[in-house]
């Protein structure tokens, strides 16, 4: 084939697929920058099975409050934040009073409460950065908390000043491994777009599951106990330039759902909110499946063991998850102390959690050379990306 000018020239097929290439990123996807961020009301949880039955208007379930207690003071949570308060609930009795439908209530206040939140961990993220917010080129966002259209993605640009051409990914419905897919999404992203810098940003405001006790719907009460709000943000990109500062490189990602497992932690949205509901048998089954779906991820590595000589950043869906995953990989018990510490001091923010635990690990400076995320979410699905620690000595 000739061009216009007579010069030979490569086949069409040829000439796209070297272009495909180029708009590739040469190295890995890292992680750029963490920024997290909570509302201000705090519940300490010795406190909160008296809060949660006073603002509930449910002393007389006098054995659901002592229920609540046993679980308060086996969660290894030390406080939680919230959005909500007790004033707000005093003024909105559909969400404590079963009877009557609320989710409309509930998705007005997420629909501007979830960006807010999220636009405060993500200024946190490009202030760390360093790099102008216009410079970010796309955006995947995940929550469970509520769903509209547009959805936060789209409030999230325009808060954050953003590029009108920014391209934006929404994910709903992830439950606690939303983050960690919205990562993997991420990683794909910056290595298939050279030059991508991708803002990641996950909140979750437990006003959307908030319910009073029932004496017929005892496992409510594990979500009462165990969650709390948060929001989680990070910049994604390959190939940085010298303002940026990696924390991680991305090395690569998997997911898998763990067999028989579809009734292990359900989510239904209903009239009177997301019912959360997690079977007993979750911590038993993340036991007997995590180090399989750890092999699956690490083989293509050349990692088959050795798991203690890796940093972990563990999902802390609840103690009793984390007593299963070290318990299932063998694992020193220090080793999971950033995502103990995550849970201790927030509760389970579900998908942004394992934000905070990268955010922990490296404050703590225990990263150290390859690690694992671990997002453990609905049915059971596990998310894993292996990691590498640049031993980034950035100031946070
Ligand atoms: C701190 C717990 C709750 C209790 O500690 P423990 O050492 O097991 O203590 P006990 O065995 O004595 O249990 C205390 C009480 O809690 C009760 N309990 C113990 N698990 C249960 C139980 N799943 N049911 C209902 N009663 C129970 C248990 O029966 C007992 O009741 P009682 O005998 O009356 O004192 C512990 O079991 C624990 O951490 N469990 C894991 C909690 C859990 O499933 N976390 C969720 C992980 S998945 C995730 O993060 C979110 C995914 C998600 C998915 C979809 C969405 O929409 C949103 C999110």
């Amino acid at each position: 084939m000739t061009s216009l000018l007579g010069n030979p020239i490569a086949s069409p097929v040829a000439a796209i697929n070297g272009t495909r290439r180029g708009r590739r990123a040469d190295g890995p996807a890292t992680v750029l920058a963490i920024g997290t961020a909570n509302p201000p009301n705090c519940v300490k949880q010795e406190d909160y099975a008296d809060y949660y039955f006073r603002v509930t208007k449910s002393e007389h379930l006098v054995n659901l409050k002592a229920k609540l207690r046993r679980i308060c003071e086996k969660s290894a949570i030390k406080k939680r934040y919230f959005h909500h308060t007790e004033e707000l609930l005093d003024s909105h009795p559909e969400f404590t009073d079963r009877r009557f439908p609320s989710l409309d209530a509930r998705q007005d206040i997420v629909a501007t409460a979830v960006p807010e939140l999220t636009a405060a961990a993500a200024a946190e993220a490009i202030a760390e950065w360093g790099r102008p917010a216009t410079e970010i080129t796309h955006l995947v966002v995940s929550t469970y908390s509520g769903a509209h259209m547009p959805g936060t993605d789209f409030h999230l640009a325009s808060l954050l000043g953003l590029r009108p051409t920014v391209r934006r990914t929404m994910l709903y419905m992830n439950g606690c491994s939303s983050a960690s897919a919205a990562l993997r999404v991420a990683k794909d992203i910056a290595e298939n777009n050279r030059g991508a810098r991708v803002l990641v940003a996950c909140a979750e405001l437990t006003l959307i599951l908030f319910r009073a006790p029932h004496e017929a719907q005892a496992d409510t009460l594990i979500m009462q106990a165990l969650f709390g709000d948060g929001a989680g943000a990070v910049v994604v990109g390959a190939d940085p330039v010298s303002v940026e500062q990696p924390d991680f490189e991305m090395v690569s990602a998997s997911q898998a759902m763990i067999p028989e497992s579809k009734d292990m932690a359900k989510g239904r949205l209903r009239e009177d909110g997301l019912l959360f509901l997690p079977s007993r048998e979750m911590p038993s089954l993340v036991r007997e499946n995590i180090e399989r779906c750890v092999v699956n991820a690490l083989s293509p590595l050349d990692i088959s063991g050795g798991w203690n000589d890796l940093f972990w950043a563990v999902h802390p869906g609840g103690r009793a998850i984390l007593d299963s995953v070290e318990a299932g990989l063998g694992l020193d018990p220090r080793k999971l102390e950033a995502s103990r510490h995550v849970l201790r001091e927030y509760g389970n923010m579900s998908g942004p959690s394992v934000i905070f635990v990268l955010d922990e690990l490296r404050r703590q400076q225990e990263e150290n050379g390859m690690g694992v995320m671990v997002g453990i979410g609905p049915g059971i699905s596990v998310e894993t990306m292996v990691l590498r620690a640049t031993g980034s000595q950035k100031k946070i």
